[in-house]
């Protein structure tokens, strides 16, 4: 069983180290695993991938893990047994991983903790483990100046109570590329190119890091997202990709300005195009993709996973019903570690001053607050001055990227005080583009 320690309702700041450690050793397995680490990576990796119900890891996955932890800095955390029956030791009972990449607020760039590969066996369920590495690494995180987390969620109901709220939002679609699909005005200028992947990259990747400097709400990108767009890596074949495609956009100076990368699925009659990866730096691109996507010949819809609900398709289109709605989902969840730092690294839309009171169970986030703001800037400090605006640390996290309006999260119930403060606090946070994140992690 795990270590008792590990299995208290608030348990020590570190899991146990494997007994194969060194008394006293870090748990972390490090960021760039040594030699005598890679047993113990061997088993993280495949109790990653059995917590998540997936195959046992071959070497093509392994070497793209291996690679992101390299190259991300990522560091795994594992709990193992302290007295494993039958052998069962090598794998442990629970794992996570982290690491830190740059969120775009709206206003700039800060560091977010990327937060990863949480798995518990189910026979550890429920005894803390999840609770006790996620503490612990939010801890770490504000300890070493790092104002936000960030992650995508398996379920919507674990998250909310380390104080993460759901913070942009995704849509599903299906997208009928038959004779019904027909753009409003002139054909789209620029020029589109079929690369191979692999060859595409360098502008797939110059694309992405454009639209990532400007897009509220997006995240840098793991490096595993190259062995997935060059069809190196498929993640759910373990093994390369060999259907991937890629179109590059590229402007009148000839510069690339959008990319989509796509499978087509289905070998007889109609197919359906998956959309893998969509970005486009402005209407003209944005245009020319769809455009090319809809006249794959033999290609009777597109799936795309990740529209914004802002994406301009529906309003492009003669019919816009050719776009159909088929789901939308949370993306990215985001948690305020440090409140100060985080709030004056977003922008504000008006001039105000209000006193919020944050409650945050782990108690990073807690305290009374006073916000001003003032031309598109806050300053946030701590204040002794009664509270005029109460929510909790989710919802401010839900909060943060400007996807949710407080009048919203105020007539849920989960933003209180006098009406006049959640008034002004609603006027200041609320404007600026929809956010947006393109990265799953
Ligand atoms: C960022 C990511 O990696 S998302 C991926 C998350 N992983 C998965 O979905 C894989 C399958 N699930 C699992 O491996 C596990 O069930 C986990 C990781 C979700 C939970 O791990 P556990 O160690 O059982 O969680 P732990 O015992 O620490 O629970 C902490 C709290 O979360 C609650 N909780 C845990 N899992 C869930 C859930 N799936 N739904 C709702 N509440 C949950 C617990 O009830 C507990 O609540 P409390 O402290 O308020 O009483």
């Amino acid at each position: 069983m795990a270590s008792r320690e590990h299995a208290a309702p608030h348990p020590a700041p570190h899991p146990a180290p494997h007994p194969a450690c060194r008394p006293g050793a870090a748990p972390s397995l490090g960021a760039v695993p040594r030699r005598a680490d890679r047993p113990l990576l061997e088993g993280w990796c495949q109790a990653q991938a059995r917590g998540f119900h997936q195959a046992r890891l071959q070497e093509s996955s392994r070497a793209v893990w291996l690679d992101h932890l390299r190259g991300d800095g990522v560091r795994p955390l594992g709990i193992w047994e302290e007295q494993p029956a039958l052998g069962a030791g090598a794998l442990p009972v629970a794992t996570y991983s982290s690491y830190d990449k740059q969120l775009h607020t709206g206003a700039r760039q800060v560091t977010a903790r990327m937060i990863s590969d949480i798995t518990v066996a189910p026979t550890h369920r429920r005894q803390g483990l999840l609770r006790s590495l996620i503490t612990a690494d939010l801890r770490e995180a504000a300890e070493t100046g790092v104002p936000v987390a960030a992650l995508t969620a398996s379920e919507g109901s674990i998250y909310g109570r380390f104080g993460f709220g759901p913070a942009t939002v995704e849509q599903q679609w299906e997208v009928d590329t038959s004779l019904r699909f027909a753009l409003r005005g002139a054909a789209p200028s620029g020029r589109v190119v079929l690369l191979e992947p692999a060859e595409a990259w360098p502008a797939v990747a110059a694309v992405f890091a454009r639209w990532h400097e400007r897009q509220r709400g997006s995240l840098q990108r793991p490096r595993f997202y190259e062995s997935m767009l060059t069809g190196a890596w498929h993640p759910a074949q373990d093994g390369p990709d060999h259907r991937l495609r890629v179109a590059v956009h590229l402007d009148a100076a000839g510069e690339p300005d959008g990319h989509v990368a796509y499978r087509v699925e289905g070998d007889r009659g109609v197919r359906t195009a998956d959309v893998v990866d969509l970005v486009t730096l402005g209407p003209t691109a944005h245009r020319a993709l769809w455009r090319f996507l809809a006249d794959l010949d033999l290609v009777g819809s597109v799936r795309w996973n990740h529209a914004s609900t802002a994406d301009p398709l529906p309003w492009s289109l003669v019919e816009p019903r050719a776009v159909r709605v088929v789901g939308q989902r949370d993306s990215l969840w985001v948690r305020l570690v440090d409140v100060p730092a985080a709030l004056a690294a977003r922008p504000w839309y008006a001039e105000g001053s209000v006193v919020l009171e944050v409650a945050d169970p782990l108690g990073l986030a807690s305290g009374r607050w006073r916000l001003t703001a003032s031309a598109g800037r806050a300053t946030c400090e701590p204040s002794t001055d009664p509270a005029q605006v109460r929510l909790e640390a989710d919802t401010l996290g839900s909060l943060y990227l400007g996807g949710t309006r407080v009048e919203t999260l105020s007539a849920a119930g989960r933003v209180a005080g006098d009406p006049a403060a959640v008034h002004a606090f609603a006027t200041m946070s609320t404007g600026g583009p929809v956010p947006h994140s393109l990265t799953d992690f």
